[in-house]
């Protein structure tokens, strides 16, 4: 059975009376969305893409409630402001989300993870509120907005000029652990929608246009988006709602392979007989030479960005500030993660290097850069790496992540994650093995497999940085003192974003942090 048929098995089901049919008016959207409210209140902190996880929500209000489409499903675009306590003395913070807010008569079974909750009461007893990014019937309706731009409502959609919008597709939610929320209509488009919005231009809209002006082909080509202006924000751009650019049918995502090729350490027969610490990519594959095309394809963006964008160097005092901020993220860090404040005096010392002047006065130029890069914002296409999610830093405020910046701090980020890989492959493998005296005592497999996998990360962080200076970068590993200052704020953002996120993937980024805080060798 076609979607299309579902949704009209759906509505000649008949709504009952109060149902979603007459939410299609301004007032009957109004009142729905009220009636939700208590529902969406609950329902919200436990979206993966609900950035203040852990913080009680003490209020949310309706921002800005559209009606996009009447009857049964009725299609609401709402932008909700939430208000959470951060900490115990009352003091609250509010941020922006924004929901498409479907509501039938009744709750397709297909539907059913989408769920909100069923409205009891009032004129809308009985209706069922459901996030409609899950509804195929729904998120077609969104894709051909974007192929008539124009206003609804407060919502404008725009798009490229020569973009190709082919009519019909279904959006399909992507299951990845996300930020957004992305759906993927047919194998040619893939529509990010910004769940936590900020005024102003998000950056992966505006790098991409960027990237895409400077005839970059390591970005995936924007095709079109939607904004809104946010009332009583004093910013004058629209905010960004959402992105819909190519979609890289057949593309590997970076950190998918890396691990791949990261476990044949373990799987391929001849590890357990290749214990003598020689370099392993006859075993694993050979990796490097990918981590050396990703490592150019990064500087490519770079210089790309720099070529469009406009561009700095920061003075002795700048440079002072620069570390000064590290230092106070490390302190806000330790208050949240107290694990690690032994290592935070060998870490400020590492952040005060950085402002030495002894670090021989070399100039320190700044631009707009990623912000996040990490192997799973890159995916392998038959031409090469592509980038992907210009957005930052998902918990900076946007003006923070829109900043020019060192484009080494992108370099250090990847550099995190060869680590990452190499460090899942160790957190999967038991860390001791039965002693038959008692207790446990440390697997010598793990041994063996901890330098293997110490070997791989080393070879691909190198063979990353040479590709990013065969690119045209500064080698980072010309400037060292610059580049631990840059990895280890990275490590202390990831201790908080695993803390916060991912409990069980602390130790990833801890012991990095110990090692970073000993100054030794990577791993
Ligand atoms: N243009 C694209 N083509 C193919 N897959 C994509 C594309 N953009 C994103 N993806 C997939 O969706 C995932 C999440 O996208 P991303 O932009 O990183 O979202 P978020 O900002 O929500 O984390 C990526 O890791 C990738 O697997
Ligand atoms: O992809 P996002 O923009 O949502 O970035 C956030 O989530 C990332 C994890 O999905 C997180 O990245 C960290 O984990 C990765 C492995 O899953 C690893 O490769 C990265 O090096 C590590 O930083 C990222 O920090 C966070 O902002």
């Amino acid at each position: 059975m076609s979607d299309t048929s579902r949704s009209r098995a759906t509505v000649n089901s008949g709504p009952r009376s109060g149902t979603a049919a007459r939410s299609g008016t301004r007032a009957g959207t109004d009142a729905l969305v009220s009636a939700a409210l208590p529902l969406l209140q609950s329902w919200l902190p436990g979206q993966r893409w609900f950035a203040g996880k852990g913080r009680p929500v003490t209020g949310i209000t309706p921002m800005a409630a559209t009606p996009l489409l009447e009857g049964d499903p009725a299609l609401i675009h709402l932008l909700l402001r939430v208000e959470q306590r951060t900490g115990g003395d009352d003091q609250s913070t509010a941020d922006v989300y924004q929901l498409l807010l479907a509501a039938r008569a009744e709750q397709p079974g297909r539907l059913g993870g989408a769920l909100i909750g069923r409205l009891s009461g009032g004129p809308y007893d009985g209706t069922v509120v459901y996030d409609a990014a899950h509804d195929t019937d729904l998120t077609r309706w969104l894709l051909t907005r974007f192929a008539e731009p124009g206003e609804v409502g407060p919502l404008v959609f725009r798009r490229l000029p020569g973009a190709q919008i082919p009519a019909g597709l279904v959006g399909r939610a992507v299951t990845a652990e996300q930020s957004n929320t992305s759906l993927v209509y047919g194998s040619a488009l893939i529509l990010k929608l910004f769940r936590r919005v900020s005024p102003g231009i998000n950056p992966d809209l505006e790098l991409s246009l960027a990237l895409a002006r400077a005839g970059s082909t390591r970005i995936p080509r924007p095709a079109a988006w939607f904004e809104t202006r946010l009332a009583g924000s004093g910013e004058t751009d629209p905010a960004t709602l959402g992105l819909l650019q190519q979609f890289l049918a057949g593309a590997a995502d970076g950190w998918e392979l890396a691990l791949e090729h990261v476990h044949r350490l373990c799987s391929e027969p001849e590890w357990s007989t290749g214990r003598d610490g020689r370099p392993a990519d006859h075993i694993s594959g050979n990796f490097s030479a990918e981590s050396f095309l990703l490592g150019r394809a990064t500087a490519e963006v770079h210089l790309a960005l720099a070529r469009t964008l406009p561009v700095g160097v920061l003075d002795r005092a700048q440079i002072d500030q620069l570390a000064a901020a590290m230092a106070r993220r490390l302190d806000a860090a330790t208050v949240a993660v107290p694990d690690l404040l032994p290592y935070r005096p060998a870490l400020q010392d590492a952040f005060r290097a950085l402002a030495d002047p002894t670090r021989d006065g070399r100039p320190l130029r700044i631009q707009r850069i990623h912000g996040d890069l990490h192997l799973g914002q890159s995916m392998r296409t038959a031409d090469g790496w592509v980038l992907l999610d210009f957005e930052g830093e998902p918990a900076k405020p946007l003006g923070e992540r829109r900043r020019l910046q060192p484009a080494v701090r992108d370099v250090a980020a990847m550099l995190r994650s060869f680590d990452y890989a190499a460090a899942h492959l160790l957190a999967e493998q038991p860390a001791t093995v039965p002693d038959p005296r008692g207790g446990g005592r440390q697997s010598a497999d793990r041994d063996h497999l901890a330098r293997l996998a110490t070997a791989w990360a080393v070879r691909n962080r190198a063979a990353y940085c040479a590709g990013y200076a065969a690119g045209g970068g500064a080698d980072p590993r010309t400037d060292p003192v610059l580049m631990r200052a840059f990895e280890i704020d990275k490590a202390v953002y990831e201790v908080v974003y695993e803390a916060r996120h991912r409990p069980d993937w602390l130790p990833i980024p801890m012991s990095a942090v110990r090692r970073l805080a000993a100054d030794a060798a990577p791993m």
